[in-house]
């Protein structure tokens, strides 16, 4: 007899937390390789499998002699090439830099099948490289499957985008299973079926290019990008055209067309909403207000009777992704969701157990209060991948640029970002790394989204090796070569600090935060260290070294 688990349910993965705090849902621990309840368990003597709970695969059931034939499939060779990042620690990740090791790779399930993904998906994932899901993926992807409205939480590089681009690939396009909504078709609707919203053109265009790479070249057109700075008449034709099932943009772009009433979305079963709590800022609030409003929300004729809100916003599944989740998000979740889930890389808890008017505290429980796991409090903490080094190295305004160049030697980095606050120094710093020597490059929302693709472009490929960007860059940027993140002006906030420094480490590889201030300043990486519960030790570039400084090891040793 299948084990009944109520909505409200709370997984933990590999991980333990008190029971007290479990009393109002149903309780249960996921191991690796299998689920089990810790208390209120009607099977209490007999561990439970992902099956049982009915996260095993539907596909995998009803269709078994088709999975076989993946199973075998799966035994073909990979182009190395493609191999995207192995399980054991030592082995290398392999791109353009091959000394980019994988330290702590957050694998925990061992195969995308598990995960209840139909075939076609599956052959796709295993010939672009896409071996093992990541831990978020591995939680995520069951969870959306489910149809749970979900809050993604887990650390930069960890794979959030495809923790949900994946549970979409199985509903909507070619490759969704046939039992997906029941028309028993893999052929295309002619609707607008997920609209996933991102920050950035840039992370728009990257989205765009990773639901291209597992559609293959002869679907591409099932995904179109609505992002700002490019023609909009021709996106408005294209939409026509090519009637995509799934669209990415801009918040702007796509609340402009959805208001022109060239986007028909009232039929949109997904809505994800990328980088959440930077959507959530104040520059996106008109916008963000249409697209709520409109994405999924089905016209009065459609329905039968009057509607709650709520129950038109059912017909959508929201979807919400961050490294970094505050309060405005657990509030805008439970505004605009149904029964959200928080989805952690080992855990899924209910939205409902977190109070609304709880503060949210970045740096965890202050002391001599009780500790709170119930609250996201350390979503900046939370959000920093755990195999990155992190430095400050002090020094004065006018030789900031040229403690970059000795860091980038002493490291041997070889693909770098450097965050700057304000446009003008950044070009200064491009300029004076230029005239020594490095090939340096500026990334800001002053130039055309040419030159941004262009620029961006050189940097993925190596001919740029210092990329000198705002915050623009911060957020979602995937470069698995960059090796080096380093703040020549100072992150206003913890969060700032975490996602500038999720540009590189992804995926558990190596990586390094260099923070270069003045002397007056230190007192902020301080905070920032104590925030975030990373070390950040000072330390120096001499004679081509990064060198912790002797006053940093006799205070570790005090
Ligand atoms: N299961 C996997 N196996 C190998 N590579 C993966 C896997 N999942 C994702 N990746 C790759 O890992 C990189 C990081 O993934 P992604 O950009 O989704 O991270 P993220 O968690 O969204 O980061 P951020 O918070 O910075 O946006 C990407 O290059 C992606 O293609």
């Amino acid at each position: 007899m299948p084990a009944v688990v109520s909505t409200r349910l709370l997984l933990l993965v590999g991980d333990s937390l008190p029971l007290q705090k479990l009393s109002r849902v149903s309780r249960m621990a996921w191991s690796h390789s299998s689920v089990r309840f810790l208390s209120q368990v009607h099977h209490a003597h007999k561990p439970l499998t992902l099956a049982s709970l009915g996260f095993k695969s539907d596909f995998e059931t009803r269709d078994k002699s088709k999975n076989n034939k993946i199973e075998k499939q799966s035994s073909f060779e990979v182009p190395k090439s493609k191999v995207k990042a192995v399980r054991s620690n030592g082995i290398e990740a392999v791109g353009a830099n091959k000394s980019l090791e994988i330290e702590a790779a957050p694998f925990a399930t061992k195969s995308f099948s598990e995960l209840g993904l139909p075939p076609l998906l599956l052959e796709r994932l295993e010939r672009e490289g896409f071996m093992v899901p990541t831990d978020v993926q591995s939680t995520a992807i069951p969870t959306i499957l489910k149809k749970h409205d979900v809050v993604i939480q887990s650390y930069t590089g960890s794979g959030k985008t495809l923790a949900y681009l994946l549970p979409i690939l199985s509903e909507v396009g070619p490759l969704k299973g046939k039992s997906s909504n029941g028309d028993g078709e893999f052929g295309r609707k002619t609707e607008i079926e997920a609209v996933i919203v991102a920050p950035s053109r840039e992370l728009g265009m990257q989205i765009v290019r990773e639901i291209e790479k597992l559609l293959g070249p002869s679907d591409k057109k099932v995904v179109q990008q609505l992002v700002g700075g490019a023609n909009r008449s021709r996106q408005e034709e294209a939409l026509k055209k090519h009637k995509p099932a799934i669209v990415v943009g801009t918040p702007g772009r796509v609340a402009e067309i959805s208001a022109a009433g060239k986007l028909r979305t009232h039929g949109c079963r997904f809505l994800v909403l990328d980088e959440i709590d930077e959507l959530l800022s104040f520059n996106f609030r008109e916008s963000m207000h249409r697209i709520l409003e409109h994405v999924g929300k089905r016209s009065s004729a459609n329905t039968h009777g009057p509607k709650t809100p709520l129950e038109s916003w059912a017909e959508r599944r929201t979807i919400m992704v961050s490294a970094t989740v505050p309060f405005s998000v657990i509030r805008a979740a439970k505004s605009w969701g149904h029964d959200s889930l928080l989805v952690q890389a080992k855990k899924v808890m209910p939205l409902e157990s977190f109070p609304m008017s709880a503060p949210v505290n970045l740096s965890g429980p202050k002391p001599g209060s009780s500790s709170n796991s119930n609250v996201p409090a350390q979503a900046a903490e939370l959000s920093l991948p755990p195999a990155l080094k992190h430095y400050y190295c002090v020094t004065k305004l006018q030789h900031k640029v040229d403690t970059l160049r000795r860091c980038v030697h002493a490291l041997d980095a070889k693909s770098v970002i450097a965050f700057m606050n304000y446009t003008k120094q950044l070009k200064d710093a491009v300029f004076k790394l230029e005239a020594r020597g490095i090939k340096a490059a500026e990334l800001h929302g002053d130039l055309g989204k040419l030159a941004r693709s262009r620029t961006l472009k050189k940097f993925k490929n190596g001919e740029v090796r210092v990329l000198v960007t705002n915050e623009l860059s911060a957020r979602g940027l995937d470069v698995a070569e960059c090796d080096l993140v380093v703040n020549l002006d100072l992150p206003t906030d913890p969060i700032h600090y975490a996602h500038r420094a999720g540009r590189t480490g992804r995926l558990g590889r190596r990586g390094t935060v260099v923070t270069i201030c003045e002397e007056p300043e230190i007192f902020v990486v301080k905070k920032l260290q104590k925030q975030l519960k990373v070390p950040i030790p000072a330390c120096e570039f001499t004679e081509g070294k990064l060198t912790v400084s002797e006053e940093e090891k006799t205070a570790k040793a005090a």
